[in-house]
């Protein structure tokens, strides 16, 4: 079929308008341009760098389905950003998504199986890594301290330090933070930050290519050594014996070594006693979750730095909704900040929370709200949903639905199966547990769930507490 660009993307809209909530669709969809057509691809421009990544995560898909319904055979999407909008200085925050969980702010690594070349500079570690922009707390003041004094004298007091701690609790950030401290004190300082898997990856690649002397000149040239997610050194024996072996000569040369972990040397499974004993004979500092003071502490740090101006009561509701992992946090500030920024909305806790995590949201709705919004959003009768069918895209929408009736009602589990024309209560916690688990693994079933939500939110209203 011969279609042009524009007739196409009106398609698309047209579609996607009757698909996605409405905040959805003004916010992310109808701020992009169609820009060309050329039977295979199709490019979309967005109005900036935010828009275009948020687009690529969470509605390339679906876009790509809609167009794939319309014109009977697949196509390619490809995003743009339209020309002069320069990336935002107030919006140069990484895009750090709840779903996957990581920045990849770890600094980079080197290519895979290439044997290590170069000594690491200051420009292997992330810039923001400093301890200016660490916000201490009664959750981290030991790591910090001990970081700090690590900076100021390595190799001394600390030796190996240890740093323990929950997923995005600021593990790397204090570790870098060391390297930046020595370098700014030493521009010659040879400061070498590395994860566990690239250690293995450069110990594999230096056996293959028989340049082990090679490997070990380098990995034992360093003043201070980085060595992140030591943890997955578990039960890899040729890389504890070689780590076992890089650790001693950095060591007896009383140079630093600091360790980052999420759980302590003994508790890491399948490690070698000696190495064990090693990685404890130092500092273990152990860095647990952040209070409330000290997670708005942060997300006020953040905007500053990011010249964002946000409301007390902005800070006190996104810090009260993440409680366990900084990278959420930041990731839902980065969220609110960029669904203000293009839709134009004032800053209000009432204009963030649509876009927020919906299991965190406070809104009072209700179980007929929810399977309306399944129904009308999935096209399945109510009727369907309440009903029996085995029909694979029926079960799927009933168990969504179950799902989000948990997530969002108090109702007890035989409640929820009563709504859904009298299912057993395990079937219901089967639902629940099967939609949790596909939202982890399969992005597009984060995506449609966070459509889902948009629609509850918008036919649903606030809640008071
Ligand atoms: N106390 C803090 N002050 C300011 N920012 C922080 C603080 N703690 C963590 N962060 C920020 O949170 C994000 C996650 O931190 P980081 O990557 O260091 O966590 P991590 O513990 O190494 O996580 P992982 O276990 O996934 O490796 C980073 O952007 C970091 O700057």
């Amino acid at each position: 079929m011969d279609i042009s660009a524009a007739d196409l993307w009106k398609d698309i809209l047209e579609r996607l308008q009757l698909l996605l909530s409405r905040p959805t669709f003004e916010t992310w969809i109808k701020t992009a341009t169609v820009e060309s057509f050329n039977g295979q691809m199709l490019t979309i421009c967005t109005p900036n760098p935010f828009a275009r990544n948020w687009l690529q995560k969470y509605y390339v898909k679906t876009i790509a389905d809609v167009a794939h319904d319309i014109l009977g055979h697949p196509i390619d999407i490809q995003l743009a950003i339209a020309q002069g909008m320069e990336p935002d200085a107030s919006l140069n925050l990484e895009l750090i998504s709840p779903e996957n969980g990581n920045s990849g702010s770890h600094g980079p690594n080197l290519s895979q199986g290439t044997p290590p070349q170069r000594q690491r500079s200051i420009s292997d570690l992330n810039p923001k890594y400093v301890f200016s922009r660490y916000v201490v707390g009664p959750n981290n003041r030991m790591a910090h301290a001990a970081c700090l004094a690590v900076a100021e004298s390595p190799g001394r007091e600390f030796n190996p330090l240890f740093l323990c701690g929950g997923v995005g609790l600021g593990k790397t950030h204090l570790m870098q933070a060391i390297g930046h401290y020595r370098l700014e004190n030493d521009a010659n300082a040879k400061i070498f930050y590395v994860s566990t898997e690239q250690f293995t990856n450069d110990l594999i690649a230096a056996i293959r290519k028989d340049s082990m002397q090679a490997f070990r000149e380098h990995y034992r040239a360093v003043d201070v050594i980085l060595v992140d997610d030591i943890q997955f050194i578990e039960g890899k024996e040729y890389t504890q014996e070689e780590f076992f072996h890089t650790f001693n000569t950095l060591h007896e040369a009383g140079k630093q070594v600091v360790l980052a972990s999420d759980r302590p040397p003994s508790q890491i499974p399948r490690l070698q006693e000696r190495l064990c004993s090693r990685f404890s004979m130092g500092l273990i500092a152990d860095i647990q979750p952040p209070d409330l003071e000290t997670r708005m502490a942060i997300l006020q740090k953040k905007a500053e730095y990011e010249n964002i101006r946000l409301p007390r009561q902005v800070i006190e509701y996104i810090a009260a909704s993440y409680t366990s992992n900084i990278r959420e946090l930041e990731g839902a500030l980065i969220r609110a900040v960029a669904y203000i920024s293009i839709s134009g909305l004032p800053m209000t806790v009432e204009n963030i929370s649509p876009v927020l995590n919906p299991a965190t949201r406070k809104i009072e709705t209700s179980p007929e709200i929810i399977l309306d919004v399944v129904s009308q959003a999935m096209n399945i009768p109510i009727s369907d949903l309440k009903g029996n069918s085995r029909r694979r895209e029926i079960s799927v929408a009933r168990q969504l639905g179950m799902y989000l009736m948990r997530q969002y009602t108090g109702l007890s589990l035989p409640k929820i199966g009563e709504e859904f024309g009298g299912k057993d209560h395990t079937t219901v916690m089967y639902s629940c547990d099967k939609v949790a688990e596909l939202q982890r693994t399969d992005p597009e079933m984060g995506a449609l769930l966070r459509q889902l939500s948009d629609r509850i939110n918008l036919a649903s209203r606030p809640s008071d507490n």
